[in-house]
């Protein structure tokens, strides 16, 4: 029997997790959150949707201009919030950036043609993002340095449709900023932060689940060969290849066949695969807000004892110390921002947050700077990024109280389906939903044969459950189509890397990929399954509907079950029709989303909505 019972999810906080049979209490340095509940499944996906008549953004979706908007504007309604435009707000946007290019660093630049290719340009969430976020030359943190803090640190909303290119509009600022304020390599300052004991980044991306976190981890080091940086992901990817010592294994509470049980513990160190002059060091981390918390406060900070029993010894065995340093930390990027600050995990992204801020000298939310601020007002003494592509009541509320002078860069396609997506609905027919599923599989394929496709298109199925997952998994391999049924509990997530996704997600390649001294053995370097080896179905839970960016060769996503609501429609749905690329949304059933939303309605909003604002970029 594993040592540590299995998450729910990796989507929802390790509340669930931390059961085991002898645990000591150790204090964290701030007040203890409430004692922990088993977490039921996650519902990060919300019900409170606008009304199924008020879809989002037809109003001014038929406005010929402004394209782009810079908005400070109240959120006000779930969905439909963002784009309501008050004119008194709106602010048309002049000067875009229409290719990468300068004040871009030269080295930026040139990765990121390297990876999308010498002709690429600009989405609209980048080019705002560049614009407002890469300060000119002549800005530099000196100048900003004797300001108050709202002035000194900002906080912006990047918000956007899915597979818009939200990762690197704020990657590309994010990296050009930590590489132009860099300290210089033969300084003392630099010299000991390379050699300190504990990594102290200067940026942290915190990410809902660890899948997406390697993705962006690999996508920064795409980015990263020629201006270089080191990134590193908390995960177990960037261990060493020997397996850890029983010892070790012990003192985490995982084993081997622990790590199996999805438990984010298991993926819990950041080393270095050598000790490099760079030592353990990074400038840039990314992780889930529960990972980093582990390594802030040290693993086990919040086990609660079950015997007073000899709690010197519990301690020992339980407790780690501290693996991260948080001072230096002057960027943070929440990705996902309406899951991680979503009731279920809003208690640990806060917390993170409070940690980086006291680390940093100021105590929220009460510090003095605060007097005379609005109760409740967060700010924060760093740079701090949020990006979502669905803003909920939950998240609008939120930010309307803690953050009330938050920039908004936001696209007018926001809470629409991304326009290469086409949808289809089918209705119940043979009653048996699993031979539905197998039907239209095979219709895809006949398809790709029909058009002299060598290879058979990917097909990604959402259903609701797990149970179901692996039900449907079974009736498709008994039919002959291999599958990948994966949920929260399957032992391919224990790996420490995506590998379990090859062939599924899309690799990041970089034609002039160098020798990088810093170089890991993280996932992106993992070489993809060839396609025969690899199942051509991959069937899930709202797990991996967050943030991934699957391969243009998953043409099509199936929603085995109703999604609950618009909010996981829009998610599950883009998975496919990313950049541009073509894709096909199948949703499956008899037609009313849970809440009542009306999917053919849903499916024909989307539709006009991306009509009406077809070329207003
Ligand atoms: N300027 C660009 N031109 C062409 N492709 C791009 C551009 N920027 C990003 N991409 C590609 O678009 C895809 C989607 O990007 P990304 O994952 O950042 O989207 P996203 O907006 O974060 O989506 P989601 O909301 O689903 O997380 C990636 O494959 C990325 O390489």
């Amino acid at each position: 029997m594993p040592a540590r019972k299995r998450l729910v999810d990796n989507l929802t906080p390790k509340v669930a997790s931390r059961q085991q049979p002898r645990r000591v209490e150790v204090a964290p340095r701030r007040p203890s959150p409430p004692k922990r509940q088993p977490t039921p499944e996650p519902k990060f996906v919300r019900d409170d949707l606008p009304h199924p008549g008020e879809q989002p953004g037809t109003s001014d979706s038929s406005k010929p201009s402004p394209s782009l908007v810079l908005r400070r504007a109240r959120l006000r309604h779930s969905l439909e919030d963002e784009l309501q435009l008050s004119p008194k707000r709106l602010q048309p946007i002049k000067d875009l950036p229409r290719s990468f290019g300068p004040p871009l660093l030269r080295g930026l630049v040139e990765s990121v043609r390297d990876v999308l290719g010498p002709s690429a340009v600009p989405t609209p969430i980048q080019s705002l993002a560049i614009k407002h976020l890469v300060p000119d030359s002549k800005t530099s943190n000196v100048h900003r340095s004797g300001l108050p803090s709202h002035q000194r640190w900002h906080q912006c909303l990047l918000a956007s449709e899915t597979g818009s290119g939200k990762s690197f509009a704020y990657l590309l600022p994010l990296l050009h900023n930590l590489k132009r304020t860099e300290m210089p390599h033969n300084s003392p300052h630099r010299q000991a932060q390379l050699h300190s004991h504990l990594p102290s980044p200067r940026g942290l991306i915190i990410a809902p689940t660890h899948e997406l976190s390697r993705q962006l981890t690999s996508f920064a080091k795409s980015l990263t060969h020629i201006e270089k940086l080191r990134v590193r992901c908390a995960s177990r990817a960037n261990l060493p290849n020997t397996s850890r010592s029983s010892t070790a294994s012990k003192m985490s509470g995982d084993t081997t066949s622990a790590g199996a049980d999805g438990d984010a513990s298991a993926e819990f160190e950041v080393r270095p695969p050598r000790e490099t002059e760079y030592g353990r060091n990074a400038d840039l981390l990314v992780g889930t807000p529960m990972k980093l918390l582990d390594m802030v406060r040290g693993y086990g900070w919040d086990r609660q004892p079950e015997t007073q029993a000899d709690p010197s010894e519990e301690q020992s065995f339980f407790k780690r110390e501290p693996e991260l340093n948080l001072e230096k930390i002057e960027y943070v990027v929440v990705d996902e921002a309406d899951v991680l600050f979503d009731p279920d995990f809003l208690e640990y992204t806060q917390m993170l947050l409070s940690d980086i801020s006291e680390a940093r000298g100021r105590v929220l939310p009460e510090s003095p700077e605060d007097r005379g601020v609005r109760p409740g007002v967060l700010m924060y003494p760093f740079h701090f990024i949020m990006t979502t592509a669905t803003i909920p009541a939950s998240l609008a509320s939120y930010l309307d109280t803690h953050h009330p002078n938050l920039i908004r860069l936001a696209s007018p396609k926001l809470h629409q389906l991304p326009s290469s997506l086409k949808t289809e609905h089918v209705g119940p027919s043979t009653g048996n939903r699993n031979s539905d599923v197998e039907k239209r599989i095979r219709r895809v394929w006949d398809e790709d044969a029909h058009q002299g496709r060598s290879e058979k298109s990917k097909v990604l199925v959402f259903c609701n459950r797990s149970t179901k997952v692996e039900e449907l998994g079974k009736y498709l391999e008994e039919k002959g189509i291999p599958n990948l049924a994966l949920t929260s509990t399957s032992e391919a997530r224990s790996i420490g890397s995506n590998r379990h996704l090859a062939g599924f997600l899309k690799p990041q390649v970089s034609s002039k990929k160098q020798k990088d001294p810093m170089a890991t053995s993280s996932d992106s370097e993992h070489p993809v399954a060839k396609p025969k080896e690899t199942p051509n179905v991959l069937i899930t839970t709202s797990l991996l509907s967050r943030g991934l960016d699957f391969s243009p060769s998953l043409t099509h996503v199936f929603m085995l079950d109703e999604p609950r609501n618009q909010i996981d429609f829009l998610h599950r749905a883009g998975r496919t029709g990313r950049a541009g690329e073509q894709g096909t949304v199948v949703v499956f059933g008899k037609g009313k989303m849970r809440g009542s939303v009306d999917v053919e309605r849903t499916l024909q909003n989307s539709k006009r909505d991306f009509k009406s604002s077809r070329g207003r970029y």
